[in-house]
């Protein structure tokens, strides 16, 4: 019973076209079909499933050895079998002691990073640490893409009210020189502090934004050392740092088993830490640990990264819906869709297993999402009425941070009616009776009902968050981390290696090579007048 994946969808298939709203009629349901952990709440009640349903689930995990990959996570084995690595970012927000039994030697290493770190947020914000010019910082460029990247968006615009240290933090990804343009514009280059994020430091956008801003300092500044005092950098890669023109002390390591999308909580945090501070950064990573402790040890009916794991399996696999919207009812929280799409897509967009064999069944959905209200004025009419059903994840935060307690309630209310709507539908004989209460003519009636029909019965979880804080949201964080890494161990691919991204990054390459004069007999026609094109326009 429940051994293989095509078992659950089996079962999934005869319910396919339940009714959610008819489940519950059993009155206990929203009690049963919610969990808390932390400041966090989970609501999976409008999800089209039922206790039996779940335990096939839970009987399925148990089966596939769930909990030994968890453990193995945790402990340090291996598990990204393709590039030969632990995956360990857990261990990164792990007290010390338990930093030294997982980590052994490397423990030292990592916790005398972190001191690193934090001395350097202490210095920088007391004034210990000044700018080649002998003045206070103000500013701070993180620069860096991919993983290397989104996580410090996210929490930065999230925790923005935590923002205490009085250092304006910017970021800069994209390889486009108007990006980079508007950062000269508006950093002041004597008194900006700038951090370059590479795990690899061979990243070509990061290399390129790292030089440009690096040149336009050069050639601004009246002091020539400014590069060597004004820059940090994270990275594996120390001897391309040093290359680079960074001095050895301004570089903080990065270690092979702490994935780029799961890298906040190392040094990649320290430009987060720069805007929150210390105490702000540690309120993170507690969260986060919080929730690793509950991952470990709670069953997986009262588990909560387990149960979204399985939920968005059912969803995915079971009743075959191809997509998943993060819908954040919270302006704080609006980098969220972003952040989920990559650490999610990323991590799981893959159709091979483990062994390299070609799996049978869907994988990662297509993650997108906007924060509320918006996207009830633009995608969420396709979700109304398509007949594509897209599961949706709404997160909001109970008390907000800003002190306009109308629009607060107005928008919690607009996620709730929204939940609701996508489940409840409208049916033709519900509109037509509207139409005839409004007294709409027979004829009119029955023209217009078709198109004010909707179809309801799509799938949703509600996230509450007491308040986005530094350690709630840090706890969500590590939420949708395992939930991510339970749905890959579950569908037995990698989550923790992304090949998919090279070939493109080698035929860039290929192509700034054909469009400096050079053959190339790899490329279509079609790319090949395209060059030609923009060649004729240099
Ligand atoms: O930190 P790096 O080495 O510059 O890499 C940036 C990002 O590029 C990727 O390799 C591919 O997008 C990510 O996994 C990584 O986070």
């Amino acid at each position: 019973m429940f051994q293989e994946l095509n078992d659950i969808c089996q079962l999934a298939k005869q319910v396919k076209n339940r009714s959610i709203l008819e489940l519950f009629t059993d009155a206990n349901r929203a009690d049963k079909f919610s969990v808390s952990v932390g400041d966090i709440f989970l609501d999976y009640s409008k999800q089209n499933i039922c206790d039996n349903e779940l335990s096939a689930l839970f009987q399925w995990a148990e089966n596939c050895h769930l909990s030994e990959t968890i453990n193995e996570m945790f402990s340090g084995e291996k598990i990204n079998k393709t590039e030969n690595r632990a995956v360990l970012h857990t261990a990164l927000r792990a007290s010390k002691s338990l930093k030294h039994s997982i980590l052994k030697e490397t423990a030292q290493e990592v916790i005398e990073t972190e001191n690193k770190m934090a001395e350097i947020v202490d210095n920088v914000c007391s004034g210990k640490l000044l700018s080649a010019s002998g003045e206070k910082f103000t500013d701070v460029l993180a620069i860096g893409i991919g993983g290397s990247y989104y996580g410090i968006k996210v929490a930065l615009t999230a925790l923005k009210p935590y923002h205490t240290t009085g250092l304006n933090v910017h970021v800069l990804a994209n390889v486009d020189g108007g990006a980079v343009e508007e950062k000269m514009r508006l950093l002041p280059v004597e008194t900006t502090l700038v951090v370059v994020i590479s795990k690899t430091f061979t990243t070509q956008e990061t290399l390129l934004n790292a030089t440009a801003i690096k040149n336009w300092m050069l050639s601004s500044a009246n002091n020539k050392d400014i590069i060597e005092k004004q820059w940090f950098a994270i990275s594996t890669n120390i001897d391309a740092v040093i290359s680079f023109g960074l001095s050895k002390q301004h570089i903080l390591p990065m270690w092979d088993w702490v994935g780029g999308r799961f890298s906040l909580w190392s040094a990649v945090g320290l430009p987060l830490a720069l805007a929150i501070g210390n105490q702000g950064f540690s309120q993170l990573k507690s969260g986060a640990a919080q929730m690793d402790d509950h991952f470990k040890t709670a069953s997986f009916s009262e588990n909560m990264p387990v149960l979204l794991a399985l939920l968005g399996i059912w969803n995915r696999n079971g009743l075959a819906h191809s997509s998943l919207a993060i819908l954040p009812y919270d302006h704080s929280l609006r980098a969220l869709p972003g952040y989920l799409q990559q650490t999610d897509m990323e991590s799981n967009g893959k159709s091979v297993g483990v062994n390299g064999e070609k799996l049978s069944w869907q994988t990662a959905p297509v993650v997108f999402g906007q924060e509320g209200t918006n996207g009830q004025h633009a995608f969420m009419q396709l979700m109304h009425q398509s007949d594509d059903i897209i599961p949706t994840d709404f997160i909001i935060a109970l008390n907000s941070s800003s002190p306009f307690n109308s629009h607060h309630q107005v928008l919690v209310a607009n996620c709730f009616a929204q939940s609701e709507a996508l489940m409840q539908g409208k049916s033709l004989s519900q509109v037509k009776e509207e139409l005839s209460a409004a007294g709409f003519s027979s004829d009119d009636i029955e023209s217009l009902a078709p198109h004010k029909t909707m179809k309801g019965n799509t799938p949703s979880n509600t996230l509450l968050l007491k308040s986005v804080t530094p350690k709630s949201f840090g706890a969500l964080l590590a939420l949708y981390e395992h939930k991510i890494f339970v749905q890959g161990a579950l569908w037995q691919l990698n989550s923790f290696d992304q090949w998919g991204v090279e070939l493109g990054k080698q035929l860039g390459n290929q192509i700034l090579k054909v469009m400096d004069g050079e053959q190339s007999e790899r490329l279509s026609s079609s790319s090949l007048s395209l060059i030609s094109k923009f060649n004729q326009a240099k």
